[in-house]
């Protein structure tokens, strides 16, 4: 479980990026973490992972506070901190089966993986997330012979190598057709609930959020201005986090937007 209380951010520059956001993300829930450019998203999950300071406030993960910690306990928190990036971030020269491996390399230290010597429990362990993922059959190919959608899944099982309590996931269908968008939405939700874990997706796609996550976070300015289950994400609620916008005209090339939409909630084209 991740709890943040009194939560802020300001920057050198005098930028308030965060201010008091106060939010617990119990173990196997998946919220989407939503708002326009600028409202303090990344500040978010950069203070989680403690790229960025916090000003004010605490950051607990399973009951430990792990706000101002240092050295040895700043990287056994990180850990426990799986990421999912946007651009994949694969060593394109190794191979999958070797990039997926990299997620142990906080644990087997860096000349056991220098040397290529992980231990057996690990190799098996890819192997089974490799299988779960679907790239089984793909583990000697190289990072820059998989498409975008394989890399993204390359991606996951090393976020789920490292056995983390957390998944932070930025923007991971940024760059994908609207197919494979969903299909990396539904394995990350689905490997969530069934290993417990928390996540935070920072996501700019409010429809495909809303047709996977169990919660939605809205920001706007740095506050937190919506907290809630993704069908009541109503046209006056994402007009008081995008501002004003004709929520109800459909883009024809939406391709996203299906018959799963949730139902009684006029969500039609809400790409902001
Ligand atoms: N390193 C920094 N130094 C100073 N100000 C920053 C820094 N990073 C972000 N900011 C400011 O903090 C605010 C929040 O930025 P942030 O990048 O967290 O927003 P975001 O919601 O992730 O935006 P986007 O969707 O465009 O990525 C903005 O006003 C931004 O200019």
């Amino acid at each position: 479980m991740l709890k943040l209380t009194g939560l802020s951010k300001r920057y050198d520059t005098g930028d308030l990026a965060l201010n008091d956001i106060n939010l617990t993300v119990p173990a196997g829930q998946v919220m989407a973490l939503i708002g326009p450019s600028g409202a303090g998203k990344s500040t978010l999950i950069r203070c989680v992972n403690r790229l960025v300071e916090p000003s004010h406030g605490t950051i607990e993960l399973d009951g430990q506070d792990v706000t101002r910690v240092r050295g040895a306990r700043l990287r056994q928190t990180r850990r426990q901190i799986g990421m999912i990036f946007q651009n994949h971030a694969l060593v394109e020269r190794l191979s999958v089966m070797e990039n997926v491996l990299s997620g142990r390399l906080a644990y087997v230290g860096f000349w056991r993986s220098f040397f290529r010597r992980f231990p057996a429990d690990d190799i098996r362990q890819a192997f089974n997330l490799l299988e779960r993922v679907g790239l089984q059959t793909q583990f000697d190919k190289r990072g820059d012979a998989l498409s975008g959608g394989q890399k993204q899944r390359v991606g996951i099982a090393r976020a789920l190598m490292q056995q983390p309590k957390l998944l932070l996931v930025d923007e991971p269908t940024a760059s994908l057709d609207p197919k494979t968008s969903r299909q990396i939405m539904r394995l990350i939700c689905d490997l969530c609930r069934e290993q417990q874990l928390a996540a935070i997706i920072n996501i700019h796609d409010v429809v495909l959020a809303q047709q996977f996550v169990d919660r939605v976070v809205g920001l706007r300015g740095g506050e937190l201005v919506f907290d809630g289950d993704p069908k009541d994400l109503s046209p006056d609620i994402l007009t008081s986090i995008y501002g004003e916008e004709d929520w109800s005209v459909v883009d024809d090339d939406d391709d996203t937007n299906d018959s799963s939409a949730p139902a009684g909630v006029d969500i039609a084209g809400a790409h902001p």
